[in-house]
């Protein structure tokens, strides 16, 4: 994983778009993003440890690749791209291939998150973001769910979404912010 701030251009959202600054996993935790790397052989009891810790008790595959989803591809692509905000973590493996997620900080700036195969990520639910594959135009992953496999994005403006205000108030209550 790599984590930098976006670069705000205007162009295929699929290149890099790296800006200088580099994002610590530090500072995504700070924000309530968890991350790990796990890919040696053990990688499954690795990630059903963590899903054991975090009481994850469902899964799911989802593979984002035009062969695999055929004409809606595009589609598909558009919805994940659209900023929103999930009232349940989103818990993904990536199991193979490469992709961005791109989530606002504070100052509501984007941060890209550059995920590749071994990685877990948690985003907490009521943080804005968007996802999206990279040239490579492949993704399999890996979905954990706390309660039954469900996927339901609520475009921003979501600022009044009690889960929303709940992200931000434990934010607040961490000490890291005002
Ligand atoms: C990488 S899984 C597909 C995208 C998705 O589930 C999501 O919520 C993007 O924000
Ligand atoms: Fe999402």
């Amino acid at each position: 994983m790599r984590a930098y701030f976006h670069d705000n251009v205007d162009s295929d959202p699929k290149e890099p778009h790296e800006h200088l600054t580099s994002v610590t996993p530090e500072e995504l935790k700070n924000l309530g993003v968890l991350y790990w790397h796990f890919d040696g052989d053990d990688y499954l009891e690795k990630v059903n440890g963590i899903a054991k810790e975090r009481n994850y008790k469902n899964r799911d595959e989802i593979t984002v690749s035009k062969e695999a989803l055929g004409d809606s591809y595009e589609s598909k692509l558009k919805i994940f791209f659209q900023e929103h905000l999930h009232e349940d973590e989103e818990i993904r493996y990536i199991l193979d291939g490469s992709g961005y997620f791109d989530v606002r900080d504070l100052l509501d700036r984007w941060i890209r998150i550059a995920i590749v195969k071994g990685d877990l990520i948690v985003l907490p639910a009521g943080i804005y973001h968007r996802f999206i594959v990279d040239t490579n135009d492949y993704l399999k992953a890996l979905r954990l769910f706390k309660e039954e496999p469900k996927w339901t994005p609520i475009n921003r403006p979501a600022d009044d979404n009690p889960h929303r205000l709940g992200y931000l108030q434990s934010l607040r209550d961490s000490g890291l912010y005002k």
